[in-house]
């Protein structure tokens, strides 16, 4: 087959029986870059065609064998809609024949006697007419193909909006009114407003001389489908209108910007998008001069509960914080203004912190009243997940432009206030001040130097002693933690060990000092004095922690402690969380041989009757009871009821806190069987209790001897 562009190579089959007549054919053709190849009959010629595929063919009418008309039906039927020009060569006026030659299938004919002149004009006009048609013919099979391949929906418009042509592709799922929508209008067979924009953008695209793109949904009972049109002016007054189903992307579109943009488990809009939000609001606070707030939001103690009672119940308990700030904050009562709407926007910015920003507020009283909202709706006790759980929180204020005109030191600030409302006792709010920078840099540093104090052996510990009422002698000690900081002189535990629970030092620090005390007890009996009943806190991660068993026992092993005079003190509100574990790690550590001791007893659920499921020996009556005992009738009805009922459960029960006569004596009375306090001796150096061991053998008691001089 010849070349379907330019003329050289190109094949012509010349047919005719007058071999003459084929030589002035060929020398013709020659001439104008054809490859000529001949035939003297139709049969001949038949057989040429279908071994050389020309790109034309000239064929005589008149031949022996198979005369041209035969030749050329035979040819089409070969050739397989190739369309090769076939030029019939007739007498001048034989009309039939001419007629005939069409019928055939004939291209076009020439008349003899030929013109020779302009016979090359002809044939390669033909020529490339030929392949201007095949060309035409190719691209039209290809768009063919590729529609067919389309998945996609296509109407050929008129500008009346009638339409002309229709492929279905997924046209079921876009609801049309009618199977042949061919001959009817748009607006016939598309619904209401589909077939409305359909024609609004016909109109348009007819106009403009570009694609009209837009996007449209069509509800059905089972479901939502976004589709998106394009029109395109396919002729003076027709347009072509490719309609696509692109649910499948705009959902994954959609999916992506919200796994980009939102906190998956509580669906709030997450750090990046809350950036984003805080930005547009601060310039629009300061294009428009208004105030605006940022509230910084963090439950209280979630880390225990999610530590305690699993991550499933964690999870849930924000899901629940999560629909109830978001409640408070769309309440629109509270700045008095008509209707429910949204005054702030919620994000989640990760673990238990929540923000709201409130872009638009007349004063920050505005943003007291939201943080209050906030607070009382968390305070009721949430069920969860068979739980009923109870969780506060502390929440920072910032506003601006007052605490910071950007979006840095508006988070900042707010954080560090939110800083500052934990301190200040949890579930409360608090407006940011510059002099909180301070404490919270105070914060910083402090926590830095208490990372470097074990290693600098800067920590030490004190030893308070516990007295027998009965016996009036010292039967134990509490170890207490100090650390001597290199700037600050000496910090008593309650100064620092808050701090180390928050950032998990505490259990190093708590390690450290069980080691260091169980040691300190040893020494003491090495040293021939009486044993003594040694005390360690225990913090609640520390109780919790996997390795706790395995620590005690190398303790034990490693220093020769006898364990029964090792006593763990562990506050109630450590043994009231998730209690089945609770009272299953009681039991291994009284296996253990160590005995248990409830501190801060009464600050807490004060439920002894729940305190009888764990064998637990001591109980520790809370300073703060302690400290009224001898003046408040309420102090003292509660401290006798401890005592009695600690008594009744079998359980030693220790003051804390003595520091007068009067509530010495008054728990003499009542028959408390240890104290503790500074009537008596504060913590003091190990030297000391060394010493006052030494002359209680002697018969001299505390507070006799008091210790304070030698205290800290
Ligand atoms: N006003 C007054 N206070 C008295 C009196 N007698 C004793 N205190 C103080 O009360 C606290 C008693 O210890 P706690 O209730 O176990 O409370 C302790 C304990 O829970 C914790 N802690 C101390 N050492 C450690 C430790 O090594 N590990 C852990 N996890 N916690 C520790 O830090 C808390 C505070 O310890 P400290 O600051 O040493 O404070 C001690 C002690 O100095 C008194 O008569 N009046």
């Amino acid at each position: 087959m010849g070349e379907t562009t330019g003329t050289t190579h190109q094949i012509a089959l010349a047919v005719d029986d007058d071999p003459s007549m084929r030589l002035m054919l060929r020398k013709t053709l020659e001439r104008t870059g054809l490859e000529v190849h001949e035939a003297g009959n139709g049969q001949l010629a038949l057989d040429r065609f279908q071994e050389l595929h020309p790109d034309i063919v000239l064929l005589d009418i008149s031949m022996p064998v198979m005369d041209g008309f035969r030749a050329c039906t035979e040819m089409r039927r070969l050739e397989n809609d190739r369309q090769t020009p076939i030029v019939m060569v007739t007498g001048a006026d034989d009309h039939d024949s001419i007629r005939r030659a069409y019928e055939v299938g004939a291209t076009d004919f020439i008349t003899k006697p030929i013109n020779w002149r302009i016979l090359s004009h002809r044939v390669r006009y033909m020529l490339r007419a030929s392949q201007t048609m095949r060309q035409l013919r190719e691209s039209e099979m290809r768009n063919r193909a590729i529609l067919e391949a389309m998945p996609d929906i296509m109407f050929r418009i008129a500008a009346d909006g009638t339409i002309l042509d229709f492929r279905p592709g997924q046209a079921s799922a876009l609801d049309l009114k009618t199977s042949r929508p061919v001959g009817r209008t748009v607006s016939e067979v598309l619904s209401g407003t589909t077939g409305t924009l359909m024609e609004n953008h016909l109109r348009r695209a007819l106009r403009a001389n570009g694609i009209q793109q837009y996007d449209f949904e069509v509800k059905s009972a089972l479901e939502e489908r976004v589709y998106e049109s394009r029109l395109v002016a396919s002729g003076r007054d027709e347009v072509f209108a490719i309609v696509r189903d692109v649910t499948d992307t705009k959902r994954a579109e959609e999916r992506m910007r919200q796994l980009a943009y939102f906190d998956e488990m509580t669906g709030l809009p997450n750090r990046q998008f809350f950036k984003e939000q805080l930005e547009q609001s601060i310039a629009q606070a300061r294009r428009y001069k208004r105030q605006m707030a940022l509230l910084f939001v963090d439950l209280d103690r979630f880390k225990r509960i999610n530590d305690t009672l699993g991550h499933n119940i964690g999870d849930l308990l924000l899901k629940r914080v999560a629909h109830q700030i978001s409640h408070s904050v769309r309440e629109s009562d509270v700045v008095g203004r008509a209707g429910v709407e949204e005054l702030g926007q919620i994000a989640r910015l990760g673990g238990d912190e929540f923000t709201v920003v409130l872009s638009e507020i007349k004063s920050p009283e505005e943003a007291a009243q939201v943080a209050r909202r906030i607070q009382e709706s968390l305070v009721q006790p949430m069920k969860v997940g068979g739980y009923e759980i109870v969780i506060t929180p502390s929440i920072g204020v910032a506003i601006y432009p007052d605490h910071g005109e950007d979006l840095n030191t508006l988070l900042k600030n707010a954080d560090v206030a939110m800083y500052y409302a934990k301190g200040e006792g949890r579930n409360n709010y608090q407006f940011y001040t510059p002099a909180m920078n301070e404490r919270a840099f105070d914060r910083l540093t402090l926590e830095n130097a208490l990372r470097r104090a074990l290693d600098n052996n800067e920590l030490f510990i004190h030893y308070q002693p516990q007295v027998n009422l009965e016996s009036g002698e010292m039967v134990g000690v509490e170890a207490l933690a100090r650390w001597q900081h290199p700037e600050r002189g000496l910090l008593s535990a309650g100064n620092f060990i808050p701090l180390a629970e928050e950032t998990g030092q505490v259990i190093l620090i708590g390690e450290w000092v069980l080691r260091r005390a169980c040691e300190q007890h040893c020494e003491w009996l090495q040293a021939g004095l009486p044993p003594l009943r040694m005390a360690v806190n225990l913090s609640g991660l520390q109780f919790r922690q996997e390795g706790l068993l395995f620590l005690l026992r190398d303790v034990i092993e490693k220093t020769g402690i006898d364990p029964a005079y090792l006593e763990l003190e562990v506050t109630e509100s450590i043994l009231m969380q998730n209690t089945e574990q609770a009272r299953e790690r009681v039991q291994e550590l009284k296996d253990l041989g160590v005995t248990l001791a409830v501190d801060d007893f009464g600050t807490g659920y004060s439920s002894l009757s729940y305190l009888k499921n764990f064998p637990v020996k001591t109980l520790k009556i809370d300073q703060s009871f302690i400290r009224n005992v001898a003046e408040d009738a309420d102090s003292m009805a509660i401290t006798d009821a401890i005592i009695a009922m600690a008594h009744s459960l079998g359980m030693r029960v220790i003051a804390e806190g003595v520091e007068k006569d009067e509530q010495l004596n008054y728990l003499r009375r009542q028959n408390c069987d240890e104290v503790q306090g500074f009537l008596f001796s504060r913590p003091v150096a190990p030297e000391v209790i060394d010493e006052h061991l030494r002359r209680q053998a002697e018969g001299v008691l505390l507070p006799d001897q008091p210790l304070l001089a030698a205290a800290e």
